[in-house]
């Protein structure tokens, strides 16, 4: 029988070596690429095919930044998280805690295998995950993701502050995720507390602690922890640099533009959701599915480009497969169908029409969102907003209106 495995994402810290800039918020939070660093790393355990389910271990003080780190990943990517839990005063509490709820999730079903992550590596290779689960398939207890060390190690004695220098060739520097099996891990942590030991740093330690023998799986240097401003230099560099990466010119040198628009009346409700995420409002929009104006004008600009009907003709609104539906697929599709033909979108702009609720606290959310939908780089994504000057429906707050424009490069054909 195939094994369950779990991710359990450590997202409780302050990061109180990383102070300063971006409202100061705890360091999984700040904005990488335009999208919270959290949203990176949950983003890489969800997509993986190894892993069933995700639970993350956040601050009590942090559930709006959570929700909102969540909002900007695909819905269909969430369906794999577990409801948050709240972590302690250290990591090695935060991990029981989560530990103990994943004991308790799914009505008592325990996963067989947990990866213990933390939520401040953002640029964690599929294939370390792959490593680890495997070794953990092939019975092993206790598995850590690990580098060598390349720098040659110094050695401060304290007694006469001499430098003595520290044979590194067996030395390995610790990452995550680190794997094990899950009732040996819970266990460890358990006897941990009831020690009253509560100074380990990583959870191999603790399983080592125990008696669980930890074997070693190939990390990667990309795989680093943001911990100071300088991790946060080397993790914007880095994202700026794979997500600058233009599409090769070569053979997609057709460019195609297209625009949409989109309106839905107000009705009695509590928030509207404007590119995939969810705003607080005093109505909500109507409409068949969820009412998303900015992504149905976003979707139609993009069929539009590629001159392949609308979102009525594709998704129409008689259909009650429709009913509710959250339109980050209504997008999706429309990107399918460009990749069909060899393209690549290079460009999506959105104008949202309202006098309320205020699109400026949430650009940046719904463009990391969209950004998110879309497998596109933020740069390549524009959301602004305005209002009608209290002119028109929208300006007596009868509904919003959205309109879009999406640039498509496709190769050159006959036609
Ligand atoms: N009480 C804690 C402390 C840390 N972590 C998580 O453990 C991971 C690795 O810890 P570290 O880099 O030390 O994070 P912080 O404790 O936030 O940083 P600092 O020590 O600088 O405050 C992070 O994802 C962090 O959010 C946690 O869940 N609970
Ligand atoms: C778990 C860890 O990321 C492994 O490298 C690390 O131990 C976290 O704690 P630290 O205090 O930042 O070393």
């Amino acid at each position: 029988m195939t094994k369950q495995a779990a991710a359990l994402i450590v997202a409780a810290g302050r990061g109180s070596r990383l102070s300063g800039g971006d409202g100061d918020r705890p360091k999984q939070y700040r904005l990488l690429g335009g999208m919270p660093i959290l949203s990176h790393t949950l983003g890489a355990f969800l997509s993986h095919p190894g892993i069933s389910k995700t639970l993350v271990v956040i601050h009590e003080d942090d559930l709006d930044l959570y929700e909102t780190a969540i909002s900007a990943l695909p819905a269909s990517l969430r369906t794999g998280l577990l409801p948050p839990v709240t972590g302690g005063r250290t990591r090695q509490i935060s991990v029981r805690k989560g530990l103990m709820a994943l004991a308790e999730s799914n009505s008592g079903t325990a996963p067989d295998q947990v990866l213990i992550h933390d939520a401040a590596r953002p640029f964690i290779p599929a294939d370390v995950i792959t490593r680890v689960l495997g070794q953990l398939d092939e019975g092993k207890a206790a598995v850590l993701a690990a580098v060598p060390v390349f720098d040659t190690l110094k050695r401060l004695c304290p007694e006469d502050s001499r430098l003595e220098t520290v044979d590194r060739s067996h030395l390995w520097a610790a990452q995550t995720p680190q794997g094990f099996a899950f009732p040996a891990i819970h266990a460890a942590h358990l006897r941990a507390e009831a020690a009253g030991r509560d100074d380990f740093t990583d959870d191999t330690a603790v399983g080592e602690w125990d008696g669980l023998t930890t074997s070693l799986a190939e990390g990667h240097p990309d795989n680093f922890k943001i911990t100071t401003q300088a991790d946060l230099v080397r993790a914007e560099q880095r994202i700026t640099m794979t997500s600058s990466a233009l599409p090769p010119l070569s053979g997609l040198g057709d460019i195609r533009h297209g625009t949409g628009y989109d309106v839905h009346a107000f009705e009695p409700g509590d928030a509207v959701i404007l590119g995939g995420v969810a705003i607080p409002h005093d109505r909500k929009l109507k409409g068949h599915s969820d009412a998303d104006v900015a992504l149905h004008a976003l979707t139609d600009a993009i069929l539009g480009a590629i001159a392949d009907g609308d979102i009525g003709a594709h998704f129409p609104p008689s259909d009650p497969k429709w009913k509710g539906a959250a339109s980050d697929q209504f997008l999706q599709d429309a990107i399918r169908r460009v990749q069909e033909l060899g393209g690549r979108i290079a460009h999506l702009d959105v104008t949202i029409i309202c006098e309320a609720p205020k699109i400026g606290p949430h650009r940046d959310v719904i463009r990391a969102k969209i950004a998110g939908i879309c497998a596109l780089p933020v740069t390549r994504v524009s959301v602004k907003a305005t209002t009608s000057e209290r002119l028109g429906f929208t300006g007596r707050r009868e509904g919003i209106a959205a309109m879009a424009s999406a640039t498509v490069r496709l190769p050159f054909t006959d036609d």
